[in-house]
């Protein structure tokens, strides 16, 4: 129980997985921070993910967000079936409170697949909105490219956890389709530094990320993400030059049978006063949109060493966050859906009337609800 009541995120270095001397040492860290913090901090990745992309990218995003508010109104998501697009700042809720962030969702290049009879969920996945060329020269080929080397580090990375599960390299494959076929989604968010008259110092609130895997790029040197550890304490993970936050979501903790565990964490706002918002690069590494966890087909064996581990941790009591119940009868691309759903109310209006009515039947609410 003590170790997983962590008090600092470990810090992984990739360079070890090239070597196989080096690489057994890099499991088992990996299966420390799976079973006992759900997340890490990843040193070291460049021979994956170019470093002079990452400081490109970063240098763009000050200027994404300059961007007159006209421009940025021309690609909001209200356009996009696929949920893709730019969103006003505090459109969210999470926890019934306003998430302070403005944000642009650009996922992988992918072409929707849907078509008039399919389930709504595969279209949850389709192009991005990219803001006019002109204005921001360079900005698409540079976020394309990094959106596509950090998947391939998604990917080295999930095979890295199937070793540390006790799982062959190729053990959680059954949960991908051909990458041609799988999108991965990212988001570019501003955290705006609150003024004394603001109502909340809430980047975003307490939550889970969903899915398997989130690969988050610090983008500017602010702290503000918080990881809670099991005495309800929040225990900062400010940005380490240099690398990458990894964390675990719901549906890798329910297939996992809970030996990986998904952690509870939120973002605070840079502090009234500092010179300049915090902003960052979330990464959702997706898994197949028709794969229903609870369905047999997906349940994994695990060595009887691996469930000993689990069940010598105990199990972990639950944070102060909110749920993904949905994962256990639902296909994973409804589970997006239904959470985009809720998130992007506007969005549901216009391109998915029927679930819109149900989840508001009221009307057009003002917020969505993040998490
Ligand atoms: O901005 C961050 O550092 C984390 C954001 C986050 O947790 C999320 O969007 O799920
Ligand atoms: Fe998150």
């Amino acid at each position: 129980m003590t170790e997983s009541n962590f008090s600092k995120i470990p810090q992984l270095d990739y360079s070890l997985v090239l070597d196989s001397a080096t690489k057994p040492q890099f499991i088992l860290e990996l299966r420390h921070a799976l079973m006992h913090v759900g997340f890490l901090y990843l040193s070291n990745t460049s021979s994956v993910v170019d470093e002079e992309l990452v400081e490109s990218l970063k240098s763009y995003i000050p200027k994404l967000f300059a961007l007159p508010q006209e421009e940025k109104d021309k690609i909001r998501m209200a356009n996009s079936p696929h949920f893709l697009g730019y969103s006003r700042l505090g459109a969210e809720l999470t926890k019934g409170k306003t998430d302070y962030r403005e944000q642009f969702d650009i996922a992988t290049e992918h072409v929707s697949r849907w078509k008039p009879g399919d389930p709504d969920y595969l279209n949850v996945w389709g192009p991005s909105q990219y803001p006019d060329e002109a204005l921001i020269p360079g900005f698409q080929h540079t976020m394309q490219t990094y959106l596509s080397q950090v998947t391939s580090l998604g990917t080295r990375i999930i095979a890295l956890i199937a070793e540390a599960l006790g799982l062959p390299p190729d053990g959680l494959s059954r949960f991908y389709d051909t990458p041609d076929r799988m999108q991965h989604r990212g988001k570019i968010v501003q955290y705006p530094v609150p003024n004394e008259r603001s109502e909340s110092d809430q980047g975003v609130g307490p939550h889970y990320d969903a899915g398997f895997l989130t690969i988050l790029l610090q983008a500017s040197s602010h702290p503000g993400l918080q990881v809670q550890n099991l005495s309800g304490d929040w225990i900062d993970a400010s940005p380490v030059p240099g690398t990458f936050v990894i964390n675990f979501g719901r549906a890798l903790e329910f297939v996992t049978k809970g030996i990986a565990r998904a952690t509870s964490h939120r973002v605070l706002s840079p502090p009234i006063g500092s010179p300049s918002p915090r902003y960052s690069v979330p990464l959702f590494h997706n898994i197949a949109l028709d794969v229903r966890v609870r369905d047999p087909k997906y349940e994994l064996e695990f060595p009887p060493e691996i469930l000993k581990l689990r069940d010598e941790r105990g199990n972990l009591s639950q944070t102060d966050s909110i749920n993904y119940s949905e994962f256990e009868s639902q296909p994973s691309g409804m589970v997006q859906l239904l959470g985009r759903v809720r998130s992007h109310p506007d969005v549901a209006q216009r391109h998915y009337p029927v679930l819109f009515k149900e989840f508001f039947p009221n009307g057009l609410p003002t917020q969505g609800i993040a998490y």
